[in-house]
């Protein structure tokens, strides 16, 4: 389990989440600046957060980004341009790209799972963005960690793409058991994803509940208001 105590506070805006995610999906959903963001860069440990977060009783706060058990997608600027697709997956086990047997056979492995076996000597300029997000997966899928962390990585694809790629993390999750966190615009991902939403307003978590709760605004109020569906109204 994901545990987080955190607290940041920007000039005029201060946050402040208390919640502990299981293993699974769980897509963050809020309005624009209500602080998703925030709280993803805290636990990915790219803004220096207050409190407390640990991961199965470890604690994390302590751990540079690249320490924690944790792996993030963002919506560009994953790859490296001056390396191939098969590179840019296998940095994700060596820095310095001197891999084992075992090691490439991980990342011939990561390609296979991502369906990029015959992109492998391209580099990223000649890719699509599904297929450069794709890569982008595969390198998490060899770090094997058990966090993964998606900032609207596929916003920029079209909806077709975009449910491809939401299958994918999906089927990624569970097969390997992780702890996914994606931060999503569209309650729509969230019901394609399924697993757990959690609602984000005002720098604090204001409904975390399971993804069927979108499908029962009478009996989740936040969620109602948050689509702009008041129960009453309904009626
Ligand atoms: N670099 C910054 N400098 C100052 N304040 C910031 C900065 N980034 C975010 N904030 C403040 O934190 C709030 C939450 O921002 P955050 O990016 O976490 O929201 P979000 O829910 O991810 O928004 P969006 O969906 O638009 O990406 C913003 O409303 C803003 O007031």
């Amino acid at each position: 389990m994901l545990s987080v105590n955190l607290q940041y506070h920007w000039d005029t805006f201060n946050a402040n989440y208390q919640i502990n995610i299981e293993p699974g999906v769980t897509t963050l959903l809020g309005g624009s600046g209500e602080g998703k963001s925030t709280l993803l860069h805290m636990i990915g440990g790219f803004l220096d957060g207050k409190g407390e977060l640990s991961f199965c009783g470890d604690a994390l706060l302590n751990l540079p980004a690249y320490e924690r058990p944790i792996s993030t997608l963002f919506q560009s600027d994953n790859l490296f341009p001056q390396l191939t697709v098969w590179q840019n997956v296998a940095i994700g086990l060596s820095a310095s790209l001197s891999l084992t047997d075992d090691q490439k056979q991980k990342v011939d492995w990561a390609l296979e799972q991502t369906q990029l076996v015959d992109k492998k000597d391209r580099f990223p300029q000649a890719l699509s963005g599904g297929q450069a997000q794709r890569v982008a997966i595969a390198r998490a899928l060899v770090r094997k960690k058990p966090i993964l962390l998606l900032d609207e990585p596929f916003s920029a694809l079209d909806p077709v793409l975009r449910e491809e790629m939401l299958k994918l993390v999906k089927q990624v999750t569970e097969a390997f058991g992780l702890t996914t966190l994606l931060v999503s615009h569209l309650p729509s991902e969230a019901s394609l994803v399924g697993g757990r939403v959690i609602l984000i307003e005002k720098g604090r978590v204001s409904a975390h509940e399971a993804v069927s709760a979108l499908n029962q605004l009478d009996l989740y109020p936040q969620f109602a208001h948050y689509l702009g569906k008041t129960p009453s109204m309904d009626k």
